[in-house]
Parts: C-alpha cells; sequence; structure tokens
C-alpha cells in the first residue's frame, strides 16, 4: 500500500518545516520525514547549544577578569559544567519543542518519523511504509566528516555532538581541525578549563579566510592559553597507555618534520569538517547527481537534474549556514508560491565564527578581490580605535573593509571584533541594493557602536596595492 502526498519533504532542518507550512497554506498535503530530532544540526547540534555553551565560557571569562573592569570576586569562580549543558540543553529543548509543534499545527501535514529512502523518482520507503508524491524536497543536511586521520577507527573520539554531552570536563581536549567548528569548541573549553590543543592541517587556522585575520585568531587564542599545531600534515591517532599498561586518553602525531612529533591529550574532537547525508538516500534510485563530495547538484533555483525533485539547505553544498538553508527555503517557496523567479545567485555571503570576539564576514576576502584582480580600495582600523570596543574592554582585533574602486561599491568585509556580527550586517543593504557606499551610508549612525565607525573606514580606504 503506498500513500500519496502532494509533497514529500525528507528532513525537518532549517528549510523543510517552513516550507511545509507554505504548502499547508496552498492546501497541499505534505508529509515531512525526520529520522532523528526535528530542528535538525542547528537546534540540536549546531548553532543554538554551541552559542548557549559560547555565552558560558564568555561568562566565565568575564567574571575570571572582572578586576579589569574594577569588580572584585573573592574566592574567584568556578564552571559547573553540569549546569552550562543543562542550560545549553534547556534553550536547544525549547526551540525544539516548538518546531515540533509548529509542524504538529500545520493543516494537512503529516511529521514521519524514520529514515526515507528513495526507490523509485516519486517514491520513497519509511520502514514499512511507502510514501510518493509528485515533488520531493531534500533538506537532509550534514554530518561530520571524520576521514582521513589514520588509526581513528582505534581510538574513541569526540564530535560537535558528543562533545556537548560530557559528564565531565576533559583534562586536555586535543580538536583536530582549526576551522570554524574547532575553534569556537577550543576557545569554549579553554575558558572551562581545559588544557586544549588546536591540530590543524596546513599553515593557517581558518584557511578560507585572510592570513592577517588568520594570524590575529591565533594570537587571540594563544593568549588565552591554547596550543596550536599548524602544519600538522601527518596527523595519526592512537590510544595513550598509561603507567600501568591501561587504556589512558589519546596521542594524536600531528607532524612529520617539525616541533614535538605527537600530542597527548585525554579527548579527541574532530573538527575536520562535514559530509552530506545524501550517501544512504538512494538517489541513484531517482537518478539524482551528485557532485564527488556527495552534494546534490542544483540549478540557481534548488531543483536538481530530475526536474520535481528539489535540494536545500547543507545538502546542496551552495551554503552551509542556517541562514542560507533559510534562504533557499524563501527561493523555492517564492519560485512555487508567489509566481517569482527568484535565485540564490545574487546571495551576498555573510557569516560569523563565534570565537569572541566573533570573526564577522561579508562578500569577498581581501585575498578573493586580490584573485579577481579588479582595482580596489581597502580601509582598515585597529579595534583599539573603535571607542565602543575600549569602553567595554574588549578592544582585540580590526575592521577591514574592501571597495570596488571604480563603481565604489563594497565588495566584502571581515570585522574580527566585539559585535562585529551586528556590525558586519549594516553593510549587507548596500551591497544587496549594488549601490556606491557613498550614497547610502551618510545616514547618522548611532554613537557609541562599532558600525559608526564603518563610514569613517571608508572614507579613508586607500588603492590596494599589489601583495608585496
Ligand atoms: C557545531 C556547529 C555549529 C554551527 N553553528 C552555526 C552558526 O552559529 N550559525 C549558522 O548559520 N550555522 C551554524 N552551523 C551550521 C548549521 O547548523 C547548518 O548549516 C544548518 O543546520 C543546515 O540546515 P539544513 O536544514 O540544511 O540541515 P540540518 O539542520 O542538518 O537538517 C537535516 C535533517 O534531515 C534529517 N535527515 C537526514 N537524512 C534523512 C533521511 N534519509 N530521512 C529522514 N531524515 C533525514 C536529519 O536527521 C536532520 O534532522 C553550525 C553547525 C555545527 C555542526
Ligand atoms: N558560526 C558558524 O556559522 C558555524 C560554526 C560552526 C560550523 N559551521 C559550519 O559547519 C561547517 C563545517 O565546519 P568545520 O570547521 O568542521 O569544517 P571546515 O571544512 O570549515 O574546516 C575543517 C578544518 O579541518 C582541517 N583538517 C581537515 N582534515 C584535517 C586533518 N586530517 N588534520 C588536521 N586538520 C584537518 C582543515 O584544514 C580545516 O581547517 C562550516 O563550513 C560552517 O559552515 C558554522
Amino acid at each position: 500500500m503506498t500513500d500519496s502526498f502532494d509533497a514529500l519533504v525528507i528532513g525537518a532542518g532549517q528549510a523543510g518545516p517552513p516550507l511545509a507550512e507554505r504548502m499547508s497554506q496552498a492546501g497541499w498535503r505534505v508529509a515531512v520525514i525526520e529520522r532523528a530530532r526535528v530542528g535538525g544540526t542547528c537546534v540540536n547540534t549546531g548553532c543554538i547549544p554551541t552559542k548557549a555553551m559560547v555565552a558560558s565560557a564568555h561568562a566565565a571569562w568575564m567574571v575570571r577578569h572582572a578586576q579589569r573592569w574594577g569588580i572584585r570576586i573573592p574566592g574567584g569562580a568556578s564552571v559547573d559544567l553540569a549546569e552550562v549543558l543543562a542550560r545549553k540543553d534547556r534553550i536547544a529543548g525549547r526551540s525544539r519543542d516548538s518546531v515540533e509543534k509548529w509542524i504538529g499545527a500545520m493543516p494537512q501535514v503529516e511529521l514521519v518519523r524514520g529514515h526515507a529512502r528513495f526507490v523509485d523518482p516519486h517514491t520513497v520507503v519509511v520502514g514499512e511504509r511507502r510514501l510518493q508524491a509528485e515533488r520531493i524536497f531534500l533538506n537532509v543536511g550534514g554530518r561530520p566528516a571524520t576521514f582521513g586521520v589514520e588509526g581513528l577507527d582505534q581510538v574513541p573520539f569526540l564530535t560537535n555532538a558528543s562533545v556537548m554531552r560530557l559528564d565531565r570536563l576533559p583534562e586536555h581536549l586535543v580538536v583536530v581541525g582549526g576551522s570554524y567548528i574547532g575553534l569556537e569548541f577550543a576557545q569554549m573549553f579553554r575558558r572551562f578549563g581545559a588544557e586544549v590543543t588546536v591540530v590543524q592541517r596546513g599553515a593557517q587556522l581558518v584557511p578560507r579566510e585572510d592570513t592577517d585575520v588568520a594570524e590575529a585568531l591565533r594570537a587571540m587564542l594563544e593568549a588565552e592559553g591554547i596550543t596550536i599545531r599548524l602544519n600538522a600534515d601527518c596527523v595519526r591517532a592512537a590510544r595513550r597507555i598509561d603507567g600501568d599498561g591501561q587504556p589512558d586518553g589519546v596521542s594524536i602525531d600531528v607532524n612529520c618534520t617539525q616541533g614535538e612529533p605527537s600530542v597527548q591529550g585525554s579527548h579527541l574532537l574532530m573538527a575536520t569538517g562535514r559530509r552530506p547525508n545524501t550517501d544512504d538516500l538512494g538517489l541513484d534510485q531517482a537518478g539524482v547527481r551528485m557532485d564527488e563530495r556527495g552534494y546534490v547538484q542544483v540549478d540557481d533555483q534548488l531543483r536538481s537534474n530530475v526536474p520535481h525533485i528539489w535540494a536545500m539547505g547543507d545538502c546542496n553544498g551552495r551554503g552551509a549556514f542556517t541562514h542560507t538553508a533559510w534562504n533557499d527555503f524563501e527561493v523555492v517557496a517564492a519560485n512555487l508560491f508567489d509566481g517569482a523567479n527568484r535565485g540564490i545567485g545574487d546571495r551576498v555571503v555573510t557569516y560569523a565564527l563565534y570565537t569572541d570576539p566573533p570573526l564577522a564576514r561579508i562578500g569577498l576576502s581581501e585575498r578573493e578581490v586580490r584573485a579577481s584582480g579588479r582595482p580596489a580600495l581597502i580601509g582598515t582600523r585597529p579595534m583599539t580605535r573603535v571607542g565602543r570596543a575600549v569602553e567595554k574592554g574588549e578592544d582585540l582585533g580590526f575592521i577591514k573593509l574592501l571597495v570596488d574602486e571604480a563603481s565604489k561599491a563594497i565588495v566584502g568585509a571581515s570585522i574580527l571584533g566585539v559585535d562585529g556580527d551586528e556590525a558586519v550586517q549594516s553593510l549587507l543593504d548596500v551591497m544587496v541594493a549594488k549601490r556606491p557606499w557613498t550614497e547610502v551610508m551618510n545616514g547618522v549612525r548611532i554613537h557609541p557602536t562599532v558600525s559608526e565607525l564603518l563610514p569613517t573606514v571608508l572614507q579613508a580606504a586607500k588603492p590596494l596595492e599589489p601583495a608585496a
């Protein structure tokens, strides 16, 4: 027996539920299929729990350094990891519950629990059930990619999900992978009191970012007592054995040629990237094409090569953030229901890495501007010259803005600094509007804020000289 629907949505992450709501409002009968917890990565093991824990780590850091602000805390502070995790679970749990209630209240939408797998282009099986529909929307997200480290099958290791369920603070957390996931956890656990070593392949942290940004981040993290091992090209994991011959933590070989050849830790966190959940979806039965890394190949409107199958969110490889997954929903819904002809091609890339202070990014990096060969202007300012940062006592980092010399359009920015994640978005509208900054940045900004300095940095921008 096969159940027929107007649409199947596979995965209840960031894009699936709002799309199901639009379909429901249009009178469609929809099955939303979810094999784990609704809300997906962001709600359960990604943005929401990590940012809740980053907030606890920030509080620990503030208390520990309270004297800087003239505050004395007799007896100091200690971190109650169980309560940190309980707070995180309450926040994520509330968010998950509200997604569940939201889906439950959508007329004609059924939440089907289980793993979906295609058996033909219009039909998926979920347990004993066969579900078919005219249109199918994939929102299956991704999971940690933990391959590429020899010996990993012999040692216990943590991922972004399990590291947030630890029952005690690691003595020494070794983080393999020095990018977005790795650095957020590294700083957080250091601030909770663990010894932390970050092992990063290649010459810099966050390889997609400019070198000056990566170097500033490295200095900032090292100043907090985190050990950073770069150029760790021969990473190999093994169990550490104690004096009595018992397993006791992990030993990570980090480098074939330079420095100490191994790092001994009590816990290992793998933060070496993500892979899409497309390998167990039976996409071959539907004829859906993937690229060599397993991402569903989609056009600008997020249709796969099979015209009645769309892919939204992390699984299409066109964005790796909650806001890009949500924007995928907006594009698909506008085209289906509003007679629009929207695509994702015009999307201005913006995101933040939630170290403290955060690294906020929009548009092109300096490296990308240089590679494009276009004549450009660059304006920079250290956070020590941003009043708001100085008054807050959080003046690490810098602002860097890049402008197309001919059109005066802002083409990119990096703000490593307090409140940078909010300030960078004051550039978003002018970039989306593709207007010269000179036309729209004369508004009077609130003092004291980080963003009040952005017009000042732009006014002082100088030609971007060729790299030395
Ligand atoms: C540690 C961490 C921190 C992050 N922090 C941020 C941040 O601060 N800001 C930000 O913008 N982004 C952040 N991200 C990225 C963000 O979480 C993802 O980009 C976002 O969740 C992607 O949403 P999605 O809808 O594509 O997929 P997901 O949220 O992953 O949802 C996919 C869903 O599909 C389900 N599923 C998969 N296969 C099947 C199947 N065959 N059948 C049924 N169900 C299936 C899964 O169980 C899952 O619930 C973070 C990620 C991590 C890992
Ligand atoms: N604040 C945010 O928005 C946020 C936070 C966390 C994650 N995310 C999303 O999650 C995605 C995945 O993040 P990620 O940091 O896991 O992946 P990533 O692909 O950004 O970085 C993986 C890092 O691991 C390194 N690496 C890979 N193999 C290695 C090895 N064998 N030894 C040593 N180093 C190795 C790489 O050089 C790279 O620096 C990101 O693309 C991002 O979109 C977003």
